[in-house]
């Protein structure tokens, strides 16, 4: 279409044509007449500055009369004024009618300039069209602000006619067709949302069982031919250190984790500790005691896999505090201690059955980077029911210097639980004096045990061996080397459980009371006093194998 007639919301009608707009106020398709006029009240205006007739095409001006009796019409010279300075309600036209809102006058060749006042004008000459001949029915139309247009059937499709305006009903079916739809489409993204909700949580479910699973198998230690020790140890290539039971090498496991690999020494023919080992570290996971990883029985072939620590074993670290390379200082020497309880306190009250180790000492505790304590070599360990006090033993076993003296005889009580606490209280003496409790007699055959006697001498004043810098490392010390003397009393009853020990560990220092030394006032500035065989001369029961 050349023009456009749309609606606006307040229900008018617009015919816009290719330079002007036009205010439709009624349309006859039957006599293709179109009533119109400007939407600023002002037809004047449009007819002094253009060719109105080619800014109307399609259409053409046309009058009612003329329609009807066009013999009655009349044509006439127009002029145009500029009333402007006379403001709105005071033109009068020659028909008797106020002019309105429209500054710019039509005037006919027979229009009373007194009548309507345009005297007081300025009469314009539009320079461009030529003289305008309009008809008075034109003429009188203009000024009202209202001109008849018509057109032709054969130029104008009817189509281009319809008001394109929606009506207020179909407003309201759009509103409603558009809010509806949008909530059917946030119900239907809700629930598209919530089923991929739901599919992703059953895949995060899925993923994190898959994962547990994963995690469970890895707790459980993994069983190792000896084609994988070999390729684990880069064929036993990096060698850690060798202890009684076998030899230690540094290995890597697929997945990059660094492992020590023990691979026990084919003397132990009987596989006792190899089952130990295995049988209790398999089950038990804490912080404070390593983990199994894996072991290898193939052939003769015996190995054990753990976690591997840089900073090794805790006896590296036991020196004089004077020794200042290895000293870790008062603080960390209680968190170990701390550590260490709360294994020993684990493996007694917080499993299924009593582990008992039978083995505490420096060498068995490893260090990891942070240094916390973690207890190994499970090779002598007993398990035990929980309501079990004493276990039946066939002989003695564990580290001379640790072991407590009713695991040598039962003239000093029953072995139970307490014996570890004994083992635990000689580990404590040695981190606080830095020194070994045993001492090699000069054929290196014979180990002396040596009773801690200096802690007394320590804590009554007299023994000036350690060497504390400040107030709080001095209260440590105090206190650890208290908490090491009830450990090691004689008797297993007199001796605190585990779980005091901790409290012991954890509560005011100053308030630990300090136990009796067994061998009475002494004047002796001698730190060490032998024990069991010299001074206490006592006679050891000689323990039989049961089986
Ligand atoms: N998990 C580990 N990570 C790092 N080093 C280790 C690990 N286990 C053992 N070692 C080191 O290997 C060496 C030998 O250890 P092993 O436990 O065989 O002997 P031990 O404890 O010294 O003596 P024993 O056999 O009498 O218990 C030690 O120096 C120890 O520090």
């Amino acid at each position: 279409c050349p023009f456009n007639i749309s609606c606006t919301h307040d229900n008018n009608m617009i015919l816009q044509l290719p330079a002007i707009k036009l205010l439709v106020n009624q349309i006859n398709y039957t006599t293709r007449v179109l009533e119109a006029g400007d939407p600023d009240n002002c037809l004047p205006r449009l007819f002094l500055h253009h060719n109105f007739s080619s800014l109307i095409f399609p259409f053409r001006i046309t009058s009612w009369y003329w329609i009807t009796s066009p013999q009655y019409d009349e044509f006439t010279n127009i002029s145009f004024f500029d009333c402007s300075s006379l403001g709105r309600r005071y033109l009068m036209s020659s028909y008797g009618q106020d002019m309105v809102s429209c500054p710019i006058y039509m005037a006919g060749f027979y229009e009373d300039m007194v009548f309507t006042n345009l005297v007081s004008c300025t009469k314009l000459s539009p320079r461009d069209s030529p003289p305008l001949i309009l008809s008075e029915n034109w003429v009188y139309g203009i000024q009202q602000n209202s001109i008849s247009l018509s057109w032709s059937e054969t130029n104008l499709d009817t189509r281009c006619l319809e008001c394109k305006h929606k009506s207020k009903k179909k407003i309201i079916l759009c509103s409603a067709g558009v809010i509806i739809g949008s909530m059917v489409l946030v119900l239907l993204f809700g629930g598209l949302f919530q089923i991929y909700r739901y599919l992703k949580m059953k895949d995060e479910d899925h993923a994190r069982i898959e994962n547990f699973l994963k995690d469970y198998k890895a707790l459980k230690p993994t069983r190792f031919s000896y084609a994988d020790i070999k390729r684990i140890t880069h064929k036993h290539k990096d060698k850690l250190g060798e202890g009684a039971h076998g030899t230690v090498y540094k290995g890597k496991l697929s997945n990059e984790i660094q492992v020590a690999v023990k691979i026990l020494s084919n003397l132990e023919v009987d596989g006792k500790d190899f089952i130990n080992e295995v049988g209790t570290m398999g089950k038990i996971h804490h912080i404070n005691v390593v983990r199994l990883l894996g072991f290898c029985a193939d052939g003769f072939h015996r190995a054990l896999v753990y976690d591997y620590f840089s900073n090794g074993s805790l006896d590296k670290f036991i020196s004089p505090p004077n020794n200042k390379d290895n000293f870790l200082g008062w603080d960390k020497l209680q968190q170990i201690a701390l550590g260490i309880a709360n294994g020993i306190e684990y493996l007694h009250q917080g499993c299924d059955q009593t582990i008992l180790h039978f083995d505490i000492n420096p060498h068995n505790v490893m260090l990891d980077d942070n240094f916390t304590p973690k207890i190994t070599d499970f090779g002598l360990a007993k398990m035990c029911s929980k309501n079990q006090s004493v276990v039946s033993m066939t002989a003695a076993k564990g580290t001379l210097g640790y072991m407590a003296p009713e695991v040598f005889s039962r003239n000093f009580g029953n072995v139970s639980y307490k014996s570890d606490i004994y083992s635990y209280g000689m580990l404590l003496l040695e981190m606080v004096g830095g020194r070994k409790n045993t001492k090699k007699n000069d054929d290196e055959e014979n180990i002396q045990i040596m009773y801690p006697e200096w802690i007394h001498n320590l804590l009554e004043g007299g023994d000036i061996q350690i060497s504390v810098d400040e107030e709080s490392d001095f209260k440590i010390a105090r206190k650890i080397a208290i908490v090491g003397l009830w450990c090691i009393q004689w008797h297993p009853l007199h001796r605190p459980t585990m779980k005091t020990v901790l409290q012991m560990l954890q509560g005011e220092r100053d308030k630990l009371k300090v136990p009796s030394n067994p061998f009475g006032p002494t004047t002796s500035t001698n730190t060490n006093a032998n024990i069991v065989v010299e001074r206490m001369n006592l006679e050891l029961d000689v323990i039989h194998e049961l089986d």
